[in-house]
């Protein structure tokens, strides 16, 4: 298969790299996060989460990060919204899109949103009907797709039977999560050859943590099954409080580098995007997550 000319690139720092960060991270630094992301090029930032601020407490502020950004035309800035509750903060909030969230494995469904699978997909049934009412776009996540932190190897036709309702129920894209990173690209191969039996390739997008090393390889595989859309973190930001020891999403600047090596166009600035990941990784006072960020910041 040919590799696509273009590819959409959703950074999910601001909400899936920062809802870790057990330090309080201000609003005003969120915005800018955002505002960052917005300059460098990104055309779908993923900003925040509604959720419950017991599980989530970072994610709390996020109807004011919504109300402090810039928000530019053509630019999709979307939010997490578990169940009504999350949705109904989300239209308030002015958000014109949203992502529900399910798990392939039963053990990670109960830990990260405490209910089994089938239910999250009844959950899910008001909010798409909800959303779509509000006339706003629906993403849909998949976690575990190619591993779980609680029940090791999850079959494909598994993940492929979850993309398949998702798809159904009005999600316009599914995102395939490899939360714990364990995937490669020959399962990843696999996977997404299970998935596109229910789900058009163009509507789904690969969303790869980078615990293993693995995730460049995933999305090259990815890219060779047609899928077009990656998420990605700028600066690596990230883990997940339900699988231990996991690191962030792949990099946004490695992704690009990349991409920008196969000539694929994103729309991206790398520069811009390299500033991004600096300051918040100084906010925040990590050491920045992108190998090309560190290489190009030691070089300037
Ligand atoms: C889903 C629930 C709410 C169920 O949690 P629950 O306890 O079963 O829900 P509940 O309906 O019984 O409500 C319990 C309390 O939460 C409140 N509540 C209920 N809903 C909301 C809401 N939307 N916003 C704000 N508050 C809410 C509700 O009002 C109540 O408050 P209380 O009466 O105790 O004061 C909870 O489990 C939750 O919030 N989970 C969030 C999990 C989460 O955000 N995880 C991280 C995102 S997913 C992810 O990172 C993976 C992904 C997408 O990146 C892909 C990958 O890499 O795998």
């Amino acid at each position: 298969m040919t590799l696509p000319q273009k590819v959409r690139l959703v950074d999910v720092g601001p909400r899936d790299g920062l809802q870790n960060e057990s330090q309080p991270i201000s609003v005003a630094d969120k915005v800018r996060l955002v505002d960052d992301l917005t300059a460098a090029g990104l055309s779908h930032i993923e900003v925040g989460s509604f959720v419950s601020p017991k599980w989530v407490p970072q994610m709390a502020g996020s109807a004011e990060v919504f109300a402090g950004i810039q928000q530019r035309a053509g630019v999709s800035y979307s939010a997490l919204t578990p169940n009504l509750k999350g949705l109904e903060a989300a239209l308030e909030a002015g958000v014109r899109e949203v992502a529900v969230f399910a798990a392939a494995s039963e053990a990670f469904s109960q830990r990260n949103i405490n209910c089994s699978i089938a239910e999250s997909i009844e959950r899910f049934t008001p909010v798409l009907e909800a959303a779509q009412a509000a006339g706003i776009k629906v993403r849909g996540y998949i976690s575990c797709v190619l591993g779980c932190p609680y029940e090791g190897e999850v079959g494909a036709d598994q993940v492929a039977g979850i993309a398949r309702d998702l798809h159904a129920m009005g999600c316009y894209e599914v995102s395939l999560g490899d939360t714990i990173g364990t995937g490669t690209p020959g399962a990843t191969r696999k996977m997404i050859e299970a998935c596109a039996v229910h789900v058009p390739r163009d509507r789904l997008a690969g969303h790869f943590h980078d615990t293993y090393g693995q995730a460049l390889a995933n999305i090259y595989a990815s890219l060779l099954e047609g899928v077009s859309v990656f998420d990605s973190s700028v600066a690596g930001l990230g883990g997940c409080p339900y699988a231990k020891g996991a690191t962030g999403n792949v990099a946004t600047e490695d992704v690009l580098y990349m991409l920008n090596g196969l000539d694929i166009e994103t729309g991206i600035d790398l520069d811009l995007l390299v500033d991004a990941g600096a300051r918040i990784s100084q906010v925040i006072g990590r050491e920045n997550g992108s190998r090309v960020a560190r290489a190009i910041l030691a070089a300037r």
